[in-house]
């Protein structure tokens, strides 16, 4: 019981604090600015008398003693003290950094430019009192002791020339550090000192004369007033308008007096330049640095070239000299049979295909030659022969022979590599290899949509793993999202450790990776709605695109508060889009073709991939909005036509061999091999990551049959019912975003609010990605409306 008593008794410690009241600093600051005042005259006073005073220094108990110095004993001893045994002249820097500290503490100033004065006056200090230490070696009265001292002390290691060096260097760190001073604005100074002697020069040059042609006028008959009364010693004044150059600080005035004694005066004004002010956004800009959307996951590493595997068992690529001897003969062979002489020929070896490039002689039509194709592929024996009639920009015609023993590209390479490491893209992805063995690497932002076929076994989800790789290999989880449809339910099961990371899904689901066909039309008809709250906030911030969107963001020039947000790219894939359209046919096309043909500049983008590329899957809208190709090989001409608009990909000899174009010319492609283990490591990698709290959540999407039930009981509903109702009954726009934005609330919140304002029928049904219609025309009927319920119950 004693020893609870005793516990209890004990007073808690108290806090020492430094912190100093108002009148305290008020004290304290006059104390050390009358210091410091007080410091400068004795050392001013100690030059002065310090020869007389000298006996005196340290004698303090003799009051009748009297030195010459103004401050006296106190005077005589505190200047000795700095001067003689401390700094020398540098002593001053001391003396005025007191009166300054007492200055900041008077008014209350903030310190940390106070510290910043100390750390370089001190520095200023010693650097003097060092450099005058050359040049007293019989007195130290300019370097004092310390000086003296230190000059000696490193005179003895670093010698004459090398004391002088280690001087001048950190002269050079001052005036680089504190003075900011470069090259260029010492150049800039000259030149500008320079112009102002001569314009200066020039103009009192110039005075007599305007004198002259004053008087002048003032002969003719002139009769203004200024000239009709002229007297000796009248002035006269020119003020100058601001000239653009050179900028001066401050107001200054020049006065030009002419040779002559008596004569006119002129006063030149220069009014200075106003000065520039920082907008808001460069302030914020400068207080916490530009948005930084990586922040929240800096840790993040991003997956390391050691995860993917090196595929080329066989090396390098060889050139087998007897193949090539081989196919060129038989294509000359050939193509005499048809009366087709050849005056050039070159070979060019690629992964899986070598392109001989044939210049024919002059006067063959090159018609001939295409509908000779059938017959030099029966010639050569070969699968896989496609004819470039001619290659654009050669002026030549290609055949492409597939090579005895294909190589494969592994995704290790084309990801390694120095096209797509440096490659400055918003969203790059290496599909593998040219035929000439360089890396292909296009921009999904530019393409901007991408349609993929090709049948079965193939080399499709290979693709789509590779194009996804190179996006993970570039990409922090902050920039871009994936939405993954897979159908097939097994080609993209591996991203789902990487949905933290990288994934967008629906709010109410669980797995991300959507592989049913009524969550997919959901997730379509969420990313239409996505895409329209992204134009309004693109609109909003006057703004073209994403990118330019993102950059203002970044510059702290768009406002969180009003619903602005870092927007991370979207890209939409779809493995196996002919499976969809048969399950859920106009349901899902509408939406894709709403995204492709819109969602390009608010950065969504959609890889779409099929093995069935026909007309009543890829339809024409689709097709339209499609820009971007790839196939890989197809069982027909047809299929290859619907997908390319162009023959090529039947005569494709698989396993990754694929034809990709964006428009214009087909460009043919061995595409990277990237193996499922090796997926498996690369987002084992990524998952093992910190990661966000949740996958990245699109906006909620109700379905038509799967609509809440609409329930209109008022006790039930929300507290911003009523400013909700009249937010959208002013803009007449029912739109859950809008409400987001204007009343600051969360999606979810927002969509209850719409779901209760459609019960209670102030907006309509929900109509697909576009906004409800209010019901309600005006406020007044707004409040008749409400006011009727109320009288209701
Ligand atoms: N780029 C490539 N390099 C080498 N081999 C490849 C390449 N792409 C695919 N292959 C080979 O082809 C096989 C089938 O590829 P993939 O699974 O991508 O075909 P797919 O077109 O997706 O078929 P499906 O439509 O039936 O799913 C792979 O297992 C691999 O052996």
């Amino acid at each position: 019981m004693a020893k609870k008593k005793k516990k209890t008794t004990k007073t808690p410690r108290k806090k020492i604090s430094f912190k100093l009241s108002k009148q305290q600093k008020i004290i304290l600051g006059s104390f050390l600015f009358l210091l410091g005042v007080a410091l400068l005259i004795s050392f001013t006073s100690y030059f002065f008398t310090w020869k007389i005073d000298q006996s005196e220094i340290g004698i303090f108990n003799e009051r009748e003693l009297q030195t010459e110095n103004l401050l006296n004993k106190f005077g005589a001893n505190i200047a000795h003290f700095f001067i003689y045994d401390g700094f020398g002249i540098a002593a001053y820097f001391l003396a005025i950094l007191i009166g300054l500290t007492g200055i900041y503490y008077f008014f209350d100033f903030a310190k940390k430019q106070l510290l910043r004065f100390w750390f370089w006056g001190l520095l200023l200090m010693l650097w003097f009192s060092v450099f005058f230490g050359f040049f007293n070696e019989k007195t130290t009265l300019f370097s004092g002791i310390i000086g003296f001292e230190a000059n000696d002390y490193l005179q003895d290691y670093l010698g004459l020339i090398g004391t002088i060096l280690v001087m001048t260097f950190i002269a050079i760190i001052y005036l680089v550090v504190r003075l900011k001073l470069t090259p260029e604005k010492v150049i800039g100074a000259i030149k500008k000192s320079k112009n102002e002697v001569i314009s200066e020069f020039k103009s009192t040059e110039t005075t007599p004369k305007a004198k002259i042609s004053e008087e002048g006028k003032n002969t003719n008959t002139s009769n203004t007033e200024e000239v009709s009364e002229p007297t000796e010693e009248e002035t006269f004044e020119v003020v100058e308008k601001p000239t653009p150059t050179p900028p001066s600080p401050s107001k200054e005035k020049l006065i030009l007096k002419s040779e002559t004694e008596g004569d006119v005066e002129m006063e030149v004004e220069q009014a200075a330049e106003e000065e520039e002010v920082d907008t808001l956004s460069e302030k914020l800009v400068k207080d916490y640095g530009e948005f930084d959307p990586r922040l929240e996951l800096s840790k993040y590493r991003f997956p390391t070239l050691e995860l993917l595997r090196d595929h080329t068992i066989g090396g390098a690529i060889t050139i087998d000299q007897e193949e090539l001897e081989e196919n060129k003969n038989r294509i000359v062979e050939t193509l005499n049979n048809y009366k087709i002489g050849i005056a050039n020929i070159k070979a060019t070896v690629g992964p899986t295909v070598t392109l001989y490039e044939i210049v024919p002689d002059a006067g063959v039509r090159i018609s001939k030659i295409k509908n000779l194709e059938d017959d030099i592929a029966l010639s050569l024996s070969a699968l896989g022969i496609r004819i470039i009639a001619p290659i654009p920009g050669r002026g030549t015609i290609g055949i492409e022979v597939p090579n005895k023993n294909p190589k494969i590209v592994s995704m290790r390479s084309v990801i390694g590599s120095a096209k797509f490491q440096n490659a400055e893209m918003e969203l790059p992805i290496a599909f593998g290899k040219t035929i000439s063995n360089e890396t292909f690497v296009v921009d999904l932002a530019k393409m901007p949509h991408l349609l993929m076929a090709g049948a079965t076994g193939q080399g499709k989800s290979v693709g789509l793993n590779a194009i996804l790789t190179s996006l993970l290999y570039k990409k922090h989880p902050a920039e871009v999202k994936f939405v993954l449809v897979d159908p097939k339910k097994v080609e993209l099961t591996l991203f789902n450790k990487i949905e933290r990371h990288f994934l967008a899904k629906l709010p109410d689901s669980e797995d991300a990776i959507i592989t049913d066909t009524t969550k997919v039309i959901n997730t379509l008809n969420s990313l239409c709605i996505e895409m329209d709250a992204r134009y309004d906030l693109l609109k909003d911030a006057m703004v073209r695109n994403i990118k330019e969107y993102n950059t203002k963001f970044k510059n702290r020039k768009l406002n969180p508060n009003d619903g602005h947000r870092f927007l991370p790219y979207i890209v939409l894939v779809i493995d196996e889009f002919a499976d969809l359209i048969m399950t859920a046919g106009k349901e899902v096309e509408t939406p894709i073709a709403r995204l492709a043909q819109l969602a390009r500049a608010v950065g969504i983008h959609l890889i779409v991939a099929t093995q069935r590329p026909s007309v009543n899957v890829i339809t024409g809208i689709i097709k339209a909005n499609f820009p971007a190709r790839i196939a890989f090989r197809v069982t027909s001409k047809i299929d290859s036509r619907t997908i390319l608009d162009n023959s090529g990909a039947d005569q494709l000899i698989g396993r990754g061999d694929m034809l990709y174009t964006q428009g214009n010319e087909l460009t043919r492609l061995q595409c990277a091999f990237v193996d499922t283990p090796e997926v498996d490591d690369i987002t084992d990698f990524i998952g093992s990551q910190k990661a966000f709290p949740d996958a990245h959540l699109l906006p909620e999407y109700v379905g038509e049959e799967g609509g809440t039930t609409l329930d209109n009981d008022i006790k039930d509903r929300d507290k911003l019912f009523r400013e909700a109702a009249e937010v959208l009954v002013i803009a007449q726009q029912g739109s859950a975003s809008l409400l987001q934005r204007k009343l600051k609330l969360g999606y979810n919140r927002a969509g209850r609010i719409i779901d209760q304002l459609e019960a209670a029928g102030i907006v309509g049904p929900f109509e697909g990605s576009k906004a409800r219609s209010v019901l309600v025309p005006t406020i007044d009927a707004l409040n008749q409306l409400l006011e009727n319920e109320t009288k209701n119950i």
